[in-house]
This record gives structure tokens, sequence and C-alpha cells, in this order.
């Protein structure tokens, strides 16, 4: 132990050089400077390679106070590596390494050797440790015949992992660079380039798969992924924070995080959209009826259009423009980029009529205007703003925005049905309309004379500023100098070797924003590696976004097609990925639930299989001392509460259990009142209720520290209600996850984890937001309920007030009535 910690301050002490070292090659990179990389294209990859690199140590350095060296292989033949979070060399003439970066092929060993298969190995060792001091060593022999024993070897070879996955959750997700586990590791090389699937239950290691496989990736292909940044998509923001201190961690900062709402540079989907119109406006057909409306703007004079001119009145009659619309649609151009052609054609129409009408030779003779005069005339055509109006009617020049704006006041090319869902009038745009002004973009193309335009003025300013600090440098000579009035001096000013023009697009160059930001400003951006989570909530239509992103289809999907929720969802892979890649694509399952304990597990489970018998959860690798409880409240609708001994069945699904629990609760319970004043009741009688196992669950939670995390899972309609009565709770569309006790709604909780969750109300979820709540705890799940539970929960449950020792399961019963009439009946203990 002596001697690891010896060698982790000697690590720490190097890295503290390596930063400062860094910090000051960060700086010199970003500084704008004369002498700095100009603008060659290999001079701006260099500089983005650079700070990507720099950056990612910084970052790596940052968050180094946790374990920046975790292992050390000592191989058969003698060599001995310490492996790290990131790699480091000696500051000797030959860069002796000192530790090895965990991504490298020597390091792979430390995930992948067995007794069996040794790979070389003598013995592998973890290093435990807390900040900079080593606490913990744990040897594995993997040479049977070494003899030789350090005092340290310990007979479960999991104890590391088992220790990591039972610790206490602090609100944001935690590299695994430590444990990465076999059948993950081989995720995370996959020499693979194209598109990957990563498919498994909850809490299979998905998400923290996909983001060490894009530190992978990060690692191996340096260069073109700090040309091209990685862009990970998740389903809400608190899910990127959650997940959003992995990376950098693991040293790589080049990654753009995004919801699908914030894929289109400039505009913020706020609104929200019903299941139904989000399902609609992520079909495919949406695509058509967009390019159908965009045809639709590409009218046709009925029959004839007069445009007045000062020369007098011209008529552009709808064969004529007939011929000009084809000519411009033959093109295949977008729609803005085809105008031109279009108007082009349009000109020279007007122009042959009025080149006719003045040029006419009153003898009959042919047309008196020469090809000079002829062209004059339709430059003046050109700029008739009465030419130009007629123009922009046939064929406008269009914004996405517009476009989609329109269709949606408007949903023409639709079935009434489908018109009806998604019509809208104003309003602000939702996550489900950014495919769709993706769409639009693409099919108007890049309007961009207006960016042009501004990036002129913005190219005029600079040179204007870069005209003053040559005037001021001009000005600023020696006054040795300008007492000689030496113009021929050897010694140069900037003013000597540089214009302002030229001064102007070199400070264009230095353009300091790193890919990933310069990423997110540009719709058309393509990326070297997409990641996306929970990838079977995507539409049809959010995927056509996604895979114009990624023109070379290098991407990780990751999703579990159980877990869908999203009405518009794609759920199967094969519907997904045929269009784009047809069948090359690899699909990996992972199998093992790191993060549910089996009595949980088998909880959630049973929701799913009452829709489907054959259905089959992954395999929880721990168990718990804690089963899982629900706590039955009397609120006015048929409630009912149970404890203890039971055996029979409800009317809501089958309760059964054996034991010998201790039952407290009424065994019946009578539903009263009616309407408002029911669901007011019991709305009151579920937020006491929940206010009460709260507080009893926040205090058995966490340590001394300050982690461990508590949540409240509820249908969205009630979080508002639920947080008001935990003070302490953050809720809201950005709730603060670092906080002891959150509420949320089920979408919100999606490839979360917290130590203890307490659902409310299940009854009122759908199945699979029900699993996915279900599957949200590393240690505790409570159930708190007014209404019968759903079908297929309740085997496993135990009472509330004894959830610890009760070995009986049980739940309350009765007929559920709108009007909460219900009567409520109870098989008690
Ligand atoms: N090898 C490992 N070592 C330590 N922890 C691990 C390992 N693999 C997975 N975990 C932990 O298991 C938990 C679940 O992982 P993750 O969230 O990636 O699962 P998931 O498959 O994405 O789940 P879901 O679909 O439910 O969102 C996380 O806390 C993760 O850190």
């Amino acid at each position: 132990m002596k001697r690891e910690q010896e060698f982790m301050d000697v690590l720490y002490a190097r890295l503290e050089e390596l930063r400062e070292q860094a910090e000051g090659e960060l700086r010199a990179a970003l500084t704008p400077s004369g002498e700095g990389p100009g603008g060659t294209y290999q001079a701006r990859l260099e500089r983005d390679v650079l700070v990507a690199e720099r950056s990612g140590l910084l970052a790596a350095f940052n968050s180094g106070e946790r374990g920046l060296c975790f292992g050390r292989l000592v191989f058969q033949d003698g060599r001995d590596h310490h492996i790290g979070r990131i790699g480091m060399r000696r500051d000797d003439p030959d860069r002796t390494p000192l530790v090895i970066d965990w991504r490298a092929e020597l390091a792979r060993p430390f995930y992948l050797a067995t007794g069996h298969t040794p790979m070389g190995l003598r013995r592998r060792r973890h290093i435990t440790s807390e900040g900079r001091t080593v606490t913990a060593l744990h040897d594995e022999i993997l040479d049977l015949t070494d003899r030789e024993r350090t005092g340290h070897e310990g007979t479960d070879a999991d104890a590391v992992l088992l220790s990591s996955l039972g610790a206490a959750r602090t609100g944001r997700m935690h590299d695994i660079v430590q444990t990465i586990q076999a059948e993950q590791d081989r995720i995370i090389r996959a020499p693979h380039q194209g598109v990957m699937v990563v498919e498994g239950g909850p809490g299979t290691g998905k998400t923290v798969v996909a983001l060490h496989r894009a530190a992978y990736l990060l690692y191996a292909q340096r260069e073109l992924l700090a040309r091209r940044a990685v862009l990970i998509v998740g389903p809400n923001p608190a899910f990127l924070g959650y997940i959003g201190e992995v990376l950098p961690s693991l040293g790589e900062t080049g990654v753009l995080m995004a919801t699908p709402g914030e894929l289109f540079p400039g505009v913020r989907a706020t609104g929200t959209d019903t299941p139904e119109a989000a399902e609609v406006k992520g079909r495919t057909e949406m695509a058509g009826a967009l390019a159908a409306c965009v045809r639709d703007r590409q009218t046709l004079p009925e029959p004839a259009t007069v445009v007045a001119t000062e020369d007098g009145d011209l008529l552009l009659d709808a064969d004529l423009v007939a011929l000009a619309r084809q000519e411009a649609r033959e093109t295949r151009l977008p729609h803005n980029l085809a105008r031109p052609t279009f108007a082009f054609r349009v000109i020279d129409e007007l122009t042959a009529q009025l080149a006719d009408r003045i040029g006419a030779d009153p003898y009959g003779g042919p047309n008196l205007l020469g090809a000079d005069d002829i062209a004059q005339l339709g430059v003046s055509v050109a700029a008739a703003p009465e030419v130009r109006a007629a123009i922009d009617a046939l064929w406008p020049q269009l914004t996405p925005e517009r476009l989609v704006a329109d269709f949606l006041a408007d949903p023409v090319h639709l079935s009434e049905a489908d018109a009806a869902a998604i019509r809208r009038e104003g309003g602000p745009w939702t996550p489900a309309d950014v495919p769709l002004l993706d769409e639009a973009a693409e099919l108007l193309g890049e309007d961009d004379s207006a960016a042009r335009a501004r990036e002129e003025a913005e190219r005029q300013q600079r040179v204007e500023y870069a005209q003053g600090v040559l005037d001021l440098s001009y000005g600023s000579r020696t006054q040795e100098f300008e007492d000689r009035d030496d113009e021929d001096s050897e010694v140069l000013g900037a003013h000597d070797l540089i214009d302002a023009e030229r001064l102007a697009d070199r400070s264009e160059e230095a353009d300091h924003r790193s890919a990933a930001e310069r990423a997110a400003a540009d719709r058309t951006w393509a990326f070297g590696h997409i990641i996306v989570d929970e990838a079977q909530e995507l539409s049809p239509m959010a995927w056509r976004l996604l895979m114009r992103r990624s023109p070379t289809r290098s991407m990780t999907l990751v999703g579990d097609p159980a877990q869908t929720a999203e009405p518009g969802g794609t759920g199967s892979w094969e519907r997904i990925l045929a269009p784009y890649v047809g069948d090359r694509w690899e699909h990996i399952r992972l199998g093992v639930n790191y993060r549910t304990p089996s009595q949980i597990m088998d909880v959630a489970a049973g929701v799913l299989r009452a829709v489907d018998p054959a259905f089959r959860p992954p395999r929880s690798i721990r168990t718990t001392e804690n089963r899982p409880w629900v706590h039955t409240v009397d609120g006015g609708i048929g409630a009912g509460s149970a404890t203890g001994t039971t055996t029979g069945t409800d009317g809501a699904g089958s309760v059964t259990g054996a034991g010998a629990g201790v039952g407290t609760g009424p065994g019946t319970g009578t539903g009263t009142g009616t309407g408002t004043e029911a669901a007011r009741d019991t709305a009151a009688a579920l937020a006491a209720g929940v206010a009460e196992t709260v507080a009893r669950e926040a205090a058995l939670l966490g340590d001394a520290a300050g982690e461990g995390r508590l949540a409240v899972i509820t249908p969205r309609e009630r979080v508002a209600a639920l947080a008001a009565t935990l003070p302490e709770a953050s809720a809201g569309p950005r709730p603060d996850l670092t906080r002891p006790v959150v509420v949320l709604d089920p979408r919100q909780a999606k490839g979360l984890e917290f130590d203890t969750v307490i659902v409310a109300e299940p009854a009122e979820f759908g199945v699979s937001d029900l699993y996915v709540a279900l599957t949200r705890a590393t240690q505790r799940l409570g159930i708190v309920h007014a209404a019968p539970l759903p079908t297929g929960l309740g085997p496993g449950l135990t009472s509330w007030t004894d959830p610890g020792t009760g070995d009986g399961s049980g739940s309350g019963s009765g007929a559920r009535n709108g009007h909460g009439a219900g009567v409520g009946s109870g098989a008690g203990g």
C-alpha cells in the first residue's frame, strides 16, 4: 500500500506539471497571433487537435481527484504497468510511460484477462483511492503457478465492482473505467466503423458503455474526431446533465450533447405536443407532405398575370410560367436554389416581350434593337419592382420556419384526422417540429444570402478594425525611426508586412470555437460519430434528421424496445435502419442488470409479464436486503390496504404472497365522495402518503458526505402537487438531480437512477412508463397508491410499515371508478 501511495504521489506531482504546461499551450493556441497557425487547413487542424487534447488534459486533471490511477498489470515477462484514467509519460529523454491510458491496447488485459485466458498476466491489481489517498488494493493471481503472495489477494474478484454498484448515488453518472466488464469492453473497443446497436434491459449499462465507447473513439481516432466532433443525443436536458460529467472525467471535451429538440440551430423548442400530434409529426409521410407544400408554392398564374412596368404592361401566362417552372425543377436543386433559374427564364421572356414591342420596325422589318440594347433592357426588367413581385408570387423565397408554420396552420396533404391532430396557429416550437424544420431546410436549400451579406458586413468591419490596428502600428513607430525618417529601415512593422484585408482574413481564421461549438451552430455539420441514447423513442422524422448529420453512418445507437414510451417511437431497429444502411449494422445485446437488485427487478418484470407472459428481464447482478414496499392510502376512490400474509386475487390482477408479515393496515377501505371532491381527497391522501414515506426513506439515505438520492416518480399531472408538499424537493422542466429529493414524471426519469424510488399512483402510468419508473432504484423501491394497483404489480411487495422484515405481500384492491364512488376492499393480513 505504501509503495502504491508513493507512486500515486509521483503521479499527481507529474499531473500538476503537465497541467501547467497544458494551460500554457492552450493559452498560446487560443491567442490570436500573427505568427500563430495561419489560415491553412493543416494548421487549423493541428490547432483543433492541440486544443482538444490540452482541454481534455485539463478536464481530466480537474476530475483527477477520483482515481487517476486505478490498476496495475504485472506480466509474466516482467513488464509492470499502472493503468489510469489518462496516460502520462515521465519527463525523461525516452518519455517513459508512467501510467497507461485505459484505452491503450496494452491496458486491455485489465478488462479481459481471466485465469483461463491470462493474456500474459501474472497478476492484476485494482487500486482504490479516495482523493489522492490509496485506500485499498485487491490482487488477482492469473498465473496459477505463481506462488508469491502480496497479502491483498481477495477471494471475490467482483468485490470492486459490487462496491461500486452498491455505492450511494450523487445525481451524476460516473465513469466505470475501473470496473468495465469483459462484455462491455468488447463493445467499447469494437472496430466496427458503421452503425452499432447496443440493446439491453434497464440498468444493463447501455448508456455508460456508449459513453466509454465515445471516449475510446475520441482516443483511437483523435484527429478525425477533434475535427468533426462527437454528438450525443439524449432524451431530455436532465438526462444530459446526469451523464454530462462522464466524458470530461475521462479527459474528453470534444463532444456536443443535445436533445433531439435542440438540433436546429436558432430554434428553441419550448412547446409541447399532445402524444397524437407528436406521433403524426414523427411519421415519414411528413417528408412527402412538406415536399408537396413546397411544390404548391411554385405556382402558375390563372390564367395570366399582368406585370405593369414603366414601359407598359407585360403578360406572364400560365404556359410561359410552366416552362420556366419546369426548367427550374429540372435542376433538381432545392427550392430556394432553383429560384434563380426560374427568375432568369421569366426575366428572359419578359425582356423578349418588351424588346418586341420597343424595337418593332414600323415598316415590318426585323427588330431594330441590337444585342446590347436587349441586354440593357434585361437589366432594367430584372430590376423592376413589379417583375420582382411577380417572381416572388410565383416562386417565393422561403424560410423553413415560414414553411412549417404555414403547414401547421393549415396541414394540407394529410388525412383530416391527422391534420386535426397537428393543426396549430402560432405558439412556440415543439421538439417534434424540429425534424420538420430540418426537413424543410433541406427542401428549401440553405438560403444563405442573408448570412453571406452579414458575413460580408462583418468582414468589412474586420477590415476597418485591421486598418485601425495597422494605422496604430504605423503611428507607434519609435521616435528613432521617425527622426531618421527612414521608410526603408530594415526593422519592419506590421504595417510593412501585411495589408488590412489580409490581416482581417487572418483574424477570421482564428475562430477559437472548438469543433463541438462550431457544430452546435451549424445545421449542416457532419459529425465524426453520433451516439443516440433511448434510441427507441425517436420518430422516423427524427432519424432522417440524425442521418443527415452522419453522412459516414458512424453511429452507436442505444436503447431498449421494451422501454418505448413515445407513441411515435420507432421501436424496431430493422425499421429504423433499413432505409439508411440496409442490414449492414451490428446488433449487440447486454443481459446483466448492474443497477436494479433482483427483488426490485422481479416486481418490475411482473408488470411487463402481465402483457407479455414470455417477457424475460435482464439478470440482476445484485440482491438487496430491502423488500420493495407498498403503502395504500385511502383517498375516496376505491382504495384498500393490505399487509401481511395475503393470497388471493383482486379485480386488478393477482396478488399473491406468502410469509409472516406484520400487518397493520386496515383490511378494507371504503370509497366515499363523488366527482372532483373525491379526486381532491385522493390527491390530498396521496400527497400525505408520499410526504410520510419520503420522510422515512430520506432519513435512511446515503451517508455523511451527503450522497444518496431519492426520486418520487408520478404521472406528469401530479408532479406539481406532490412537489408542493416536499419543500426540499426539486421538480419542474429542469430538475436539479443533485438535490437529495426530486419529483419527476416517468419520461423525465428515463435513463436516470436513484438509491431510492417511490412510485406514486402507478395505475395512472402506461405499462412501459411504469416499467421505466420501477427500474430506476439501486437500493429501495416503494409504491404509494390510492387507486387499485395495475395488473401485474403486487407480487413481491410488502407493507411499507415493515419493509425490512415482513415477508408478506399484498396490496389494496377495489374497483376504480372515474366518479370516485368505488368501493375499496383490501385483502388484509
Ligand atoms: N462495469 C460497470 N462497473 C460499474 N458500474 C457499472 C458497470 N456497468 C454498469 N454500471 C452501472 O450500472 C448503472 C446502469 O447503467 P446505465 O445507466 O448505463 O444502464 P442502461 O442500460 O442505460 O439503463 P436504462 O436503460 O435503464 O437507462 C449505472 O450506474 C452504471 O454506472
